[in-house]
């Protein structure tokens, strides 16, 4: 479990703090999201519960980042990558460059910790076949595209067999085949039962996969709850953000008397699907 507890913090050269009081859990074994308009510090939090800051990045803090009950501040980052992985929006970035093909790539971060060999190919072998990419085993990570790269990343944090994953946009810099990719492994991974909390701006995303939705703006933790209730808040707007395309059409559906007045806005394909059979069932009967 990570917990936030009234957690503040600005980085060196910040004139104020970028994330005030936040008071966060990610549960074991749930799907979370956070969203937030840009610059509300949804990575500055990622980075808050990987480790890097305060360790990497120093600044100032007030409260604490726990995981699994160790304070993050006092534990070294080699103990803390085993614990919370981290995959940031470029893939490209996240790929050593000191391996050859897919599979020693996926091994680099297990060979460093001393992992021994039996166990360590047994870990990337998981891996591949959890993410469906036991295809690309050999290739060279610079020869694959953008998805595949990322997809990769996943499984480099993921034979670490961290307790949480952090995923912050995975699919802002890919094109749409590469983010269906990306998709796909994170309804792997959400199958799997991993304790994960996907940073998206993509609000579809959320809705088809979270358990819970945390809103962050300037800093603050202003919302939290089902995906269903948060998505289709009346407070949306005025946080900065949109909403998904169902809720939009069902929203403008329903001032045409095309969605019943007292059904909830749908935030996903299929409960936009029910909702507007079940009008054009009733207008067939009657
Ligand atoms: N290394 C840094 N030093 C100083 N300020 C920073 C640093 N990194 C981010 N910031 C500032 O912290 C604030 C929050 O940034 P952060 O990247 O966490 O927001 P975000 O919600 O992830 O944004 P986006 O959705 O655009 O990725 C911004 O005002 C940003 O300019």
């Amino acid at each position: 479990m990570i917990t936030f507890h009234d957690f503040s913090y600005a980085y060196p050269t910040s004139e104020a703090p970028v994330l005030h009081g936040v008071d966060l859990r990610i549960r074991p074994g749930r799907f979370h999201g956070l969203v937030g308009p840009s610059g509300s510090g949804k990575s500055t939090l990622a980075f808050a519960a990987a480790g890097f800051i305060p360790h990497a990045q120093g600044g100032e803090h007030t409260g604490s980042v726990t995981v699994d009950e160790r304070i993050v501040a006092d534990t070294p980052l080699p103990e803390l990558v085993t614990r919370v992985g981290l995959v940031q929006q470029d893939p490209f970035n996240q790929i050593s460059g000191a391996r050859f093909s897919v599979r020693e790539e996926l091994a680099f971060g297990l060979e460093n910790l001393g992992v021994e060999h039996a166990e360590m190919r047994h870990r990337v072998a998981e891996v591949l076949e959890l993410l469906r990419i036991e295809h690309l085993a050999d290739r060279s990570p610079y020869e694959l595209s953008g998805g595949q790269q990322q997809v990769v990343a996943v499984g480099s944090m993921l034979v670490m067999r961290p307790e949480a994953l952090i995923l912050d946009e995975p699919t802002s810099q890919l094109d749409p085949a590469g983010s269906r990719m990306v998709v796909e492994s994170l309804a792997a991974i959400r199958e799997s039962g991993m304790t994960v909390l996907l940073i998206e701006h993509k609000l579809e995303l959320l809705a088809d996969h979270a358990d819970e939705l945390h809103v962050l703006v300037d800093g603050r933790i202003v919302a939290e709850g089902e995906p269903g209730r948060i998505l289709t808040d009346a407070r949306m707007a005025g946080w900065g953000l949109g909403a998904t395309r169902f809720t939009t059409a069902a929203a403008e559906a329903r001032r045409d008397g095309l969605w019943e007045q007292d059904r909830r806005l749908p935030v996903t394909l299929d409960a936009a699907a029910e909702g507007f059979r079940g009008v054009l069932e009733g207008k067939a009967g009657a």
